[in-house]
């Protein structure tokens, strides 16, 4: 930490509170930033959190800032740690376990916790909130085990769990207190439509509701209303608002209401103390979405910079629910009355409503419902209070003056929005932000614009805008521009960059990225170690490996835990161990004070809670090859005890399983790797989860491929049957480099096989004997380029010191 730095903490990790910081970061150095969080994950996007329950995003999908990225910025984060109060005279923040951090500012960015209804039997088991990861998990894991769900609340969060529960294969009834769903947000005749539309999609739903009491012993068993009727079920899902989280603002004295009491610059009542996001009241409004805490992200970033901004004076708030096949919108005033001019649209065949309300002629609300294009002007139009006029009654009505209709007159309404104009509410990234991207570094696709400005993030609303923003700047430059690129920093596809290694002899990923014209010099997390990947893959010899384009495990050579300390995982070639193996395992354990030894799914042992200044000593005592568990490789090769010991085995698994787990170990995957041999069809070590899995048979082995038992499980595909112990590895080996050399950096075999179909793997890798010959002997070549990593450590005493020694 330099000295003449002021020393910025920021308690609380999640969106307000980072996109803070990265503001903060973007205007000045000055700052010495510490990041405290109760949870144990770096940032992640809260909104998709929608998307984790239906499946449609994974939990890796929605981290915004990876640990790489607090160090990269040289943010001192405390994962799992919270900040109980701030002692404003010694200048301290103070954590629950006692923790003492100095502070010349603060940021309070806590958010808001999920609102858990006092009804008799709310602590039964089966009874969870919707607000972070684990409530994620948590329900996922209950959808596998019980088959009815009740969900407390039909407003948006409530709506969009229901969704992801039936998408898990749950029977769910939303519970509502009123009769409208999203009372707060939708009329009655938007919020019947949504009723009937979210029907058809599986969910049930008890509406004028109140619970009185959750039923059952210990777990959850059923709901009991007022009017004295019951609904049964095993899980239920409270989600009937939120309450900001006071409690570090409350404890430390300074002033709090509903929320934490803030002025137009964020400041709270306590001298160098600011707060930002859901736990804050601005004039006397506590918000619960993400565009007014960018909003009030900005002008607190600017404050603390000492950079010149227009105060904070209140957010517009609109809505759109996340669930696919249901566009609805609302901004402002949506109940009319006497005071308002209405302007009605409902087509019932096509399923779509729309509905502006107009106060002394300016716009003040809009509901939307089944047709959302024009919602983005109308949010400006609200915010604005724009006065209502022929022309923009024919553009959001339709058939009016433009008449051009579709798309040209989306175009149209893109070019007359003002630069200012925010596009991306959740990002708060504005039309011309966006226009200068394109045109000062030439992107031309929604993903570099996101990578560059962070639009299109967050719920992804803004998507449709950003593309036409894009089309009216690039013109007829759109079309080819279209294609989609590896990561926001190229256009060029996964394909085209490995074709162009090839063809230009390219050597570093900084002459990938020079050469093939990158919009970012430097490039980003996300094609960094791909490069690296395809340039090891392309040029086994002559490649040399860049550490620094390595994500932080595998440069570490060990996997870093959340308390901030690392895995050492030894190898044990097809899950077989020694006594000696054991005892010296049990010796570094005890020595260096490791707190948990665990027996992983991939049969062998997890030294957990090791410091990263003796991994280097640990390695050394254990004198065994490292088994890979950070890196995107061969991690293990399950085994069942196969022929040698079991009565039903035809194979040997056991020494199948060691062979093949020597032989490929060190290799570089596009993604991590892990294989099973069975000695018989009774399939013991669960061959059908595995990149490849093995089985043996009475006249040989069956070799599976492309399962996966990861968040999006997938059962292995028969790919061929072989003899002899011979052709099992040659198989192997050619599908491993066919893998190797066709898939994309991070694609999962199980992706991979779908992605090019199981006949094409087949007829590279079997049916053309030539080609399979060809591969096996380029694996075979880059199998000699492999080297013992923490050997190579040890060896180099400048290295050892640099990454592990130097704390
Ligand atoms: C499932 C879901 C879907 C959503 N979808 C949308 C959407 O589509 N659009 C939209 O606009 N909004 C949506 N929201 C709301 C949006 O996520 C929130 O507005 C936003 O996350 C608020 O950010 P925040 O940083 O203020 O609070 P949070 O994201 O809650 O972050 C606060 C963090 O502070 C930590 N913390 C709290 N107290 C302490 C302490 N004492 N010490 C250390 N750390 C502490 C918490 O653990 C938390 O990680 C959704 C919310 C959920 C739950
Ligand atoms: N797509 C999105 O923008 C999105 C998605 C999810 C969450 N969020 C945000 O997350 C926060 C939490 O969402 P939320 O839906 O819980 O809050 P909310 O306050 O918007 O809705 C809660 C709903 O629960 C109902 N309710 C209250 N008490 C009840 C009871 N006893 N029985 C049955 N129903 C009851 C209310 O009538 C209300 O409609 C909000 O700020 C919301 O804006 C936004
Ligand atoms: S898979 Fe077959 S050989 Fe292996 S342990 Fe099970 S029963 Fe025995
Ligand atoms: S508006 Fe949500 S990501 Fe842009």
């Amino acid at each position: 930490m330099k000295a003449d730095r002021e020393k910025l903490v920021v308690i609380g990790n999640g969106m307000a509170g980072i996109s803070t910081v990265e503001q903060i970061l973007k205007l000045s150095g000055s700052y010495d930033i510490t990041v405290f969080g109760s949870e144990p994950h770096p940032n992640y996007n809260r909104i998709m959190l929608s998307y984790v329950l239906d499946g449609s995003k994974t939990i890796e999908d929605i981290i915004l800032n990876d640990l790489t990225w607090y160090e990269e910025h040289g943010i001192k984060l405390y994962t799992d740690t919270t900040v109980a109060r701030i002692d404003s005279m010694a200048k301290q923040v103070i954590t629950e376990d006692g923790a003492l951090v100095p502070y010349d500012k603060v940021i309070i960015a806590t958010g808001s916790n999920p609102l858990m209804l006092p009804i008799p039997g709310c602590d039964k088991q089966g009874v969870v909130g919707f607000r972070k990861i684990e409530d994620c998990s948590n329900m996922m894991e209950a959808a596998k085990r019980y088959g009815k769900a009740a969900v407390i609340g039909g407003g948006l969060l409530g709506l969009e769990a229901a969704k992801g529960l039936v998408s898990l294969g749950m029977e769910v009834t939303v519970v509502h207190l009123m009769e409208d769903l999203m009372e707060r947000q939708l009329d009655h005749q938007a919020a019947s439509m949504l009723k009937a539309e979210l029907e058809r999609q599986g969910i049930r739903f008890a509406m004028g509701k109140q619970t009185e009491e959750l039923l059952g012993q210990e777990r959850v068993e059923g709901l009991r209303f007022t009017d004295g009727t019951e609904l049964s079920c095993d899980f239920v899902v409270m989600a009937a608002g939120i309450k900001p989280n006071i409690g570090v603002a409350k404890a430390s004295g300074i002033a709090v209401h509903k929320g934490i009491i803030v002025d137009d610059y964020m400041r709270t009542s306590m001298h160098h103390v600011y707060a930002v996001g859901e736990c804050t009241e601005h004039r006397g409004v506590c918000y619960g979405l993400v565009a007014p805490l960018f909003e009030q992200g900005n002008v607190l970033a600017k404050h603390v910079c000492g950079v010149h901004t227009q105060p904070y004076e209140g957010s517009v708030v609109s809505t759109k629910l996340k669930i696919s096949g249901v566009d609805v919108f609302s901004a402002g005033e949506f109940i009319e009355g006497p005071a308002h001019t209405v302007i009605v649209s409902q087509n019932d065949w096509k399923r779509t409503y729309k509905k502006i309300l107009l106060r002394d002629g300016k716009i003040t609300g809009a509901v939307l419902f089944g047709d959302v294009s024009e919602a983005a002007p109308l949010q400006k139009m609200v915010k604005e209070h724009t006065e209502m006029t022929d022309e923009i009654y024919g553009e959001v009505m339709g058939g009016g003056h433009c008449g051009s209709g579709g798309v040209a007159r989306k175009v149209l309404s893109v070019e007359s929005m003002a630069g200012e104009e925010i596009v991306c509410g959740c990002n708060g990234v504005t039309k011309q932000m966006i226009v200068d991207a394109i045109t000062e570094q030439g992107l031309k696709t929604v993903d570099e614009i996101k990578a560059s400005t962070g639009a299109t993030r967050s719920c992804g609303g803004c998507k449709p805008v950003v593309e036409q923003i894009l089309q009216y700047v690039l013109g007829d430059d759109f079309q080819t521009a279209a294609k989609q690129g590896i990561c926001g920093c190229t256009s060029l596809s996964r394909d085209e960059i490995v074709a162009e290694i090839r063809a230009k002899g390219l050597k570093t990923t900084r002459e990938v990225m020079h050469v093939l014209g990158w919009s970012q010099p430097e490039g980003c997390s996300k094609c960094r170690p791909a490069l690296n990947y395809y340039l090891g893959m392309i040029d086994p010899a002559e490649h040399e490996d860049e550490k620094a384009s390595r994500f932080v495990n595998e440069r570490l050579h060990a996997n870093i835990q959340k308390d901030g300390t690392y895995t050492v995982v030894p190898r044990m070639y097809g899950g077989v161990t020694t006594p000696e193996d054991l005892k010296r395992i049990a010796d570094v354990s005890l020595k260096y004070d490791v707190k948990v030894v665990k027996v992983t799914g991939g049969q062998r042992l997890d030294l957990i809670g090791v410091k990263k200044e003796d991994l280097p000593k640990i390695w050394e005592e254990l004198d065994m090859p490292s088994g890979y568990a950070y890196a995107k490789s061969l991690r293990t090769v399950k085994t069942c005890v196969g022929s040698q010991f079991c009565r039903f085995g035809t194979q040997d698994s056991m020494a199948i399983g060691a062979l093949l787990e020597r032989k490929f170990e060190r290799l570089d995957f596009p993604a991590k790797f892990k294989m099973a041999v069975n000695g018989c069809p009774r399939n013991c070590a669960e061959s059908c989860t595995k990149d490849i899995g093995i089985v043996g048979n009475d006249g040989g082995w069956e070799i599976f491929i492309g399962g996966n038992g990861g968040i999006k499980p997938r059962i292995a595909d028969s790919f061929c049957k072989v003899k002899t112990d011979l052709e099992l590895i040659d198989i192997c080996s050619a599908l491993i480099q066919f893998y190797r050399e066709t898939g994309k950096y991070l694609e999962r075999t199980s992706e991979w096989v779908e992605r090019l179909g199981l006949e094409s793997i087949r007829s590279a890798v079997l049916d053309n004997e030539t080609q399979r010959k060809q591969l096996i002997e380029r694996v075979e070549f880059a199998l000699l380029q492999v080297e013992e990593p923490w050997k190579k450590v040890l060896e180099q005493p400048g290295t050892r010191r640099m990454l592990y020694e130097q704390v």
